[in-house]
């Protein structure tokens, strides 16, 4: 079946039928009132997303579609029918945009979502619905509302999980055919693909994945050489992409290293979002024995960028369970440890980088509250910090005893003298300060006393 993946379509519609003006005539009922019925609404016109759909090729051949106008009122009290709604089946992964503007209306990524495009016009109101006790015999009814009209653009991205990329002839129709039951066809020429194919791949433990493949991108895709970059739309929504190298290309230009980055170039001109997507490097088509020549210095080159090159080959199978691994790994949890070289470097460097930040913050904190406690509690600070450092019993004998007496604490610490000289210097010339430093002497020997009988009483404990 042809593939179309863009068509510009025309949806009206239905308009609402009129109201009727119409009066009751009946043997022996004079002046029966008006019996004009109502008008039927117009059918809407919406879409809803079909799995079973791959395609938008219906829409390619007819363009224009109208749904069908209510029908109008009718004497008796008869209302007019309301016209059926159109539904208009589209593959799941249908962008729809206003042609005119461009606006995107909806994404229908989910099987049976509904998006109503236009809307049915109303059924107008028959005579008997103006009837009033002022105005028995209204001669007037209501018109039916114009159903709504609009172009649209219809565009498809296939919803697929995983997207196979590379160059024409990579291997990538080979790929999905060995991994899933499709069966595109594969054939030693370039652009063998010219559709998008889609694979169910089974993965173990029941898991299971879309895989999409597409035509071959070259260098210029994005100005059109080959088949253009427009195929790309349908790896935008997957979640892993597989870069497929063929090892076996070599000259006229054709390098796997040059390959690799012409196609990143070209990843990058369509979107940078897609080009940021994990991708598993698989060089391919290594039972030939030139390409496994390649493969070291290849291998090399990514591995110093910290990309991972799977090697495999297509056609024997050789190392596609691992790569397979690789790709259900990204997929399923997200992590792309195993796509990268480095990995543990670089998650090293984050650890390390982690606790550096942590520091930095701490030291300044640090410094601030040293300055603070400079200013303020000068002589506080080596009273509080030597007790802590030798005993945190004595410190509480200290306290005790002494109550304010801090000199004879402060005279202990000599590294803090300096700090605690002034006010010793103050109370020495002073008679009073002199007496109160003895008895502050005595009262911290009597609490030394107490101190060594608490501690042989602790330990009789
Ligand atoms: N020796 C060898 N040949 C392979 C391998 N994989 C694919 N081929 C061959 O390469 C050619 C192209 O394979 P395709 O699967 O059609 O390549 P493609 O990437 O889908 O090509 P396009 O659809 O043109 O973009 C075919 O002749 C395959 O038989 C492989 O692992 N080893
Ligand atoms: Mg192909």
């Amino acid at each position: 079946m042809k593939f179309v993946d863009e068509v510009r379509i025309y949806v009206k519609a239905g308009d609402g039928g009129n109201g009727a003006v119409s009066f009751r005539r009946e043997k022996f009922i004079e002046r029966g009132g008006p019996n004009g019925g109502d008008g039927g609404n117009g059918g809407s016109v919406s879409f809803v997303a079909n799995p079973q759909l791959t395609t938008l090729l219906d829409y390619r051949y007819q363009q224009h579609h109208r749904a069908k106008n209510g029908e109008h009122g009718m004497g008796s009290d008869c209302n007019g029918r309301g016209a059926d709604d159109m539904v208009l089946q589209v593959p799941v992964g249908t962008l729809i945009r206003n042609e005119q503007t461009g606006e995107l209306l909806v994404d229908l990524g989910e099987p049976g979502q509904v998006f109503l495009a236009a809307k049915g016009g109303r059924g107008g109101l028959g005579n008997m619905n103006y009837a009033t006790s002022t105005r028995q015999t209204p001669r007037f009814a209501q018109d039916g509302a114009q159903g709504e009209e609009i172009t649209l653009r219809l565009e498809l991205k296939l919803l697929a999980d995983v997207g196979l990329l590379g160059f024409p002839n990579a291997g990538k129709s080979t790929f999905i055919s060995r991994v899933s039951r499709a069966r595109p066809k594969v054939a030693d020429y370039p652009f063998t693909t010219l559709v998008p194919n889609l694979g169910m791949v089974q993965y173990k433990d029941h898991l299971s994945f879309v895989m999409a493949d597409i035509p071959g991108i070259i260098e210029g895709a994005s100005e059109g050489v080959g088949l253009g970059h427009q195929f790309l739309r349908h790896v935008e929504r997957c979640k892993v992409l597989v870069h497929l190298i063929d090892m076996g290309a070599m000259g006229d230009g054709r390098d796997p290293l040059s390959d690799f980055n012409i196609l990143n170039k070209e990843l990058k001109k369509y979107s940078a979002e897609l080009s940021g997507k994990p991708q598993v490097v698989a060089a391919n088509k290594l039972d030939l024995t030139e390409a496994r020549e390649r493969l070291g210095p290849f291998t090399e080159a990514l591995r110093r960028r910290g990309i991972r090159v799977y090697p495999v080959s297509c056609a024997t199978g050789e190392g596609m369970q691992v790569l397979m691994d690789s790709v259900a790994e990204v997929l399923f949890t997200g992590r792309t440890d195993k796509i990268h070289t480095e990995a543990p470097a670089k998650g090293s460097g984050k650890r390390s980088g982690a606790p550096a930040k942590k520091a930095s913050a701490t030291r300044p904190a640090k410094k601030a509250a040293k300055k603070a406690s400079t200013r303020t509690a000068a002589a506080r600070k080596p009273a509080a910090k030597k007790p802590v450092r030798k005993a945190p019993a004595k410190k509480v004998v200290a306290k005790k005893a002494a109550g304010s007496a801090r000199k004879p604490v402060a005279k202990k610490g000599a590294a803090k003298k300096a700090v605690a000289k002034k006010p010793v210097a103050k109370k020495a010339s002073t008679r009073g300060s002199v007496a109160r430093k003895a008895v502050a002497k005595k009262t911290v020997r009597k609490a030394s006393a107490k101190k060594s009988a608490a501690k042989k009483s602790g330990g009789r404990r």
